[in-house]
């Protein structure tokens, strides 16, 4: 059998969603996958970034992190994407690196790969669920396989209990105040097992 490839794809701010794909990443090597980290490219103003001093220091943090590009999800088997909440729907950082996997849709490679996705917000019932559906919206015209965890391991409720996807609360401090932990890897590794059956399923 050959090793799943998997994506984690994440937009981050403040740094809740590159925990989340690290966390993510931790699970999916656990469950043998090949795994990338990568972050969507930036779109915002550099001054913006510069007025913020949370914002710039993630930024310089995490600048040895590659950029995503669609060749990399070209190579995955399987997609995690984790994106904060922003009025509800997906960072817009998060939809142009989708609105650019067009070429790719257009020659039939988004097919059957097999997604799910993460979110945090400031307020426990910010648009969690909506932001991980906005994903799921464009993962349908994709041909994806939607993989979302439901209840399928007692960890979920332990962790705010969203089956849509794993979602953390974040306090004005920036600090997640729900343990998610085990919750992302769970996801992660349910995940690689379906990407699994995907793509060895007929050997
Ligand atoms: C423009 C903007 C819009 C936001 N909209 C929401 C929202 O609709 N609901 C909510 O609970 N939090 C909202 N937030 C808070 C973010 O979801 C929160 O800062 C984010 O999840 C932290 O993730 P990060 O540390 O990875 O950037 C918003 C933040 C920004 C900057």
């Amino acid at each position: 059998m050959s090793k799943v490839k998997l994506a984690v794809v994440y937009y981050s701010m403040g740094g809740t969603n590159y925990q989340l794909a690290r966390w993510a990443e931790e699970g999916a090597k656990e469950a043998g996958a090949e795994v990338k980290v990568l972050k969507v490219p930036e779109l915002a103003p550099q001054s913006s970034i510069e007025k913020n001093p949370i914002w710039k220091a993630h930024v310089e943090a995490t600048k040895d992190v590659p950029e995503a590009t669609p060749d990399d999800l070209e190579w995955a088997d399987a997609i995690i994407f984790s994106t904060p909440t922003r009025f509800g729907v997906m960072a817009s950082q998060m939809k142009q690196f989708i609105d650019l996997t067009g070429g790719l849709w257009a020659e039939g490679k988004t097919v059957n790969k097999v997604v799910s996705a993460m979110s945090s917000a400031q307020n426990s019932h910010g648009g969690q669920e909506a932001t991980i559906l906005s994903l799921y919206t464009a993962m349908c015209h994709w041909g994806a396989i939607i993989a979302p965890p439901g209840y399928t391991d007692p960890v979920i409720f332990g962790a705010g209990g969203n089956p849509y996807g794993t979602t953390v609360t974040v306090g004005q401090d920036g600090k997640m105040i729900e343990d998610v932990q085990a919750a992302v890897k769970h996801q992660a590794k349910r995940t690689v097992t379906v990407a699994q059956w995907v793509k060895n399923g007929n050997q």
